[in-house]
């Protein structure tokens, strides 16, 4: 499959004029091959007309040639082979083991959004006959859930293919009957490009309507920013920075008709210590923490940036580990040179900041290579400075010393919301952790034992969500099949006659 350069406007391609994207080696900073063409206001225009005419003949294809049509992205996405994997090595650094699995968890989810749409409960179908005898007499009530309308969907740059164009917002839109708009990323234009091409084929192999899906490249925010004001876009995924989600958010309120934004923005996803465990295997706990803390160069979404203990051997242990840990790690390309910069300010902050203390740095880096490091401060520190809750996306932990369980809680109290929080218990801890969990429940969407949030279970029982920061709307889930709800809403029929009713509330 040959990378063009071109925008995908329901089944056809053209080269947009309105500026052109380059991209680079995220390794060396050097031109990779391909040169794509900005989308105009009139290509984003037409591709948003396609995806809501689409709309009504696509929400009501039968289910098993909705699911059908998945598994084909699913099987097209694969058939790509080789080619795709070596293009998003080259946009995102990331390493081929990486790529290879997180390319399986694309088209499994794919799959698993297949089976949601064949089961069909996703439609929460009810039933609520009527009552003539009842005074006052009581109406026929139908009820199904259907697609909200054409979502435009922001491809995350650290996650080039599960959470990119044909990742977790694109196929629970597509399973919940809604057209998908793509605004690629800009770091990844030809992985991007590969990956729509395959989702446009299986919409031409399984007959779905054009317009069902279309990306579209941005040479800045201006493509993006129009994409979400349109007025025939009724909802919006994305996965990336808090400023992003949030002028996207702002984009969205100010509509004539507001739409619901699904932000997965900024997290730093506390792991907390408790003293029984961290006596009995604070080393241990340490080398795991500084292998998560590192993974994919710290650019997960789920990384633990924040350790809460309180002090004493078991921290000392912990720490010891850690530090060995971290200092063998060798410096990790990162997803552009722009995160490498923020990332390397955002330690230079830390580095500089009189109540924290650098406790061990990984191999050195440069501009296209991110350098771990560990840092600690007291809990009164913590509390006093909020700018120390600030997201430093990449690996890079901090440590917050506290004297006791009380302070720790009251650390707990000033922390806003996150992704996860990972506990570190022995059956000892339980008591403590039992007081503490009502709390952690209202920070975070998914609470998790001796291990640590990277590495997302994509499951009908996830929940990869949670308060702002963390998203900008807490009742969803970016990961897992309830993803599907966020592009779905309630249609009641009243007495509606069974001619008229939809197939699947007859009888
Ligand atoms: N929490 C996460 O999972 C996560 C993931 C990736 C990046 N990040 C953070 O984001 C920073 C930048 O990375 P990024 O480029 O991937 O994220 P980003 O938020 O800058 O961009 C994500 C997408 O949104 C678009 N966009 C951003 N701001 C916009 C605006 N004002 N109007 C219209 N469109 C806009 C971009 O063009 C891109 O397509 C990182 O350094 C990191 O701090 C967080
Ligand atoms: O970066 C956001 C997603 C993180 C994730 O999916 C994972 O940890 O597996």
């Amino acid at each position: 499959m040959k990378i063009t350069g071109e925008l995908l406007i329901g089944n056809q391609t053209r080269m947009g004029e309105n500026g052109t994207l380059t991209c680079v080696e995220a390794a060396t900073g050097k031109a990779l091959s391909g040169a794509f063409g900005g989308a105009s206001a009139a290509d984003l225009d037409e591709a948003v007309r396609l995806a809501w005419q689409a709309f009504f003949a696509y929400r009501e294809t039968a289910l098993a040639d909705r699911a059908a049509f998945l598994e084909k992205a699913a099987a097209n996405i694969l058939a790509i082979g080789d080619p795709l994997i070596e293009r998003a090595m080259a946009e995102s650094g990331l390493p081929r083991a990486r790529l290879e699995g997180e390319r399986m968890r694309t088209v499994n989810q794919l799959r698993l959004f297949a089976g949601v749409v064949r089961e069909g409960a996703f439609q929460d179908l009810r039933f609520d006959p009527a009552d003539a005898a009842r005074t006052p007499p009581k109406p026929d009530l139908r009820l199904r859930k259907v697609g909200l309308g054409p979502v435009a969907v922001f491809g995350a740059s650290n996650f080039p293919l599960a959470f990119s164009v044909a990742g977790g917002d694109t196929a629970s839109a597509l399973a919940a009957g809604c057209p998908v708009v793509v605004k690629a990323h800009p770091a990844h234009p030809g992985t991007s490009e590969l990956v729509a091409r395959a989702v446009q084929q299986a919409v031409i192999d399984c007959g779905m309507p054009a317009g069902t899906f279309s990306m579209l490249h941005d040479t800045g925010y201006e493509i993006g920013s129009a994409l979400v004001a349109h007025p025939l876009i009724r909802a919006v995924g994305f996965t990336g920075s808090r400023r992003g989600g949030l002028a996207l958010v702002d984009i969205a309120a100010k509509r004539d008709m507001p739409i619901p934004v699904y932000a997965e923005m900024s997290a730093i996803n506390p792991v907390l210590l408790f003293p029984e465990a961290l006596k009995a295997r604070g080393g241990k706990i340490g080398a795991a923490f500084a292998a998560s803390l590192t993974l994919g160069a710290g650019q997960f979404c789920t990384n633990p940036g924040l350790i809460l203990a309180v002090e004493g051997e078991g921290l000392e242990a912990f720490k010891a580990s850690a530090v060995e840990a971290l200092k063998a790690i060798p410096a990790q390309t990162m997803l552009t040179s722009g995160i490498c910069k923020a990332y390397r300010e955002g330690v230079a902050k830390l580095v500089g900041h009189s109540d924290v203390t650098k406790l061990a740095e990984g191999q050195e880096g440069d501009d296209y290579h991110g350098q771990a490091a560990l840092f600690e401060t007291t809990a009164t520190s913590f509390l006093k400075d909020k700018s120390l809750h600030d997201e430093v996306f990449g690996g890079a932990g901090l440590i917050v010393k506290c004297r006791d369980m009380a302070e720790l809680e009251t650390v707990v109290d000033g922390i806003e919301g996150q992704l996860t929080v990972a506990l570190h218990i022995d059956e000892a801890d339980y008591p403590a952790a039992a007081k503490l969990l009502p709390k952690l429940e209202m920070l975070a969407g998914r609470l998790l034992v001796n291990g640590f949030g990277t590495g997302v279970e994509v499951s009908p029982a996830m929940v990869h969500g949670g308060p702002y920061p963390a998203t900008s709307d807490v009742r969803s889930t970016s990961v897992g099949t309830l993803a599907i709800d966020r592009f779905l809403r309630p249609v009641s029929y009243q007495d509606m006659p069974a001619d008229l009713l939809p197939d699947a509330l007859r009888g």
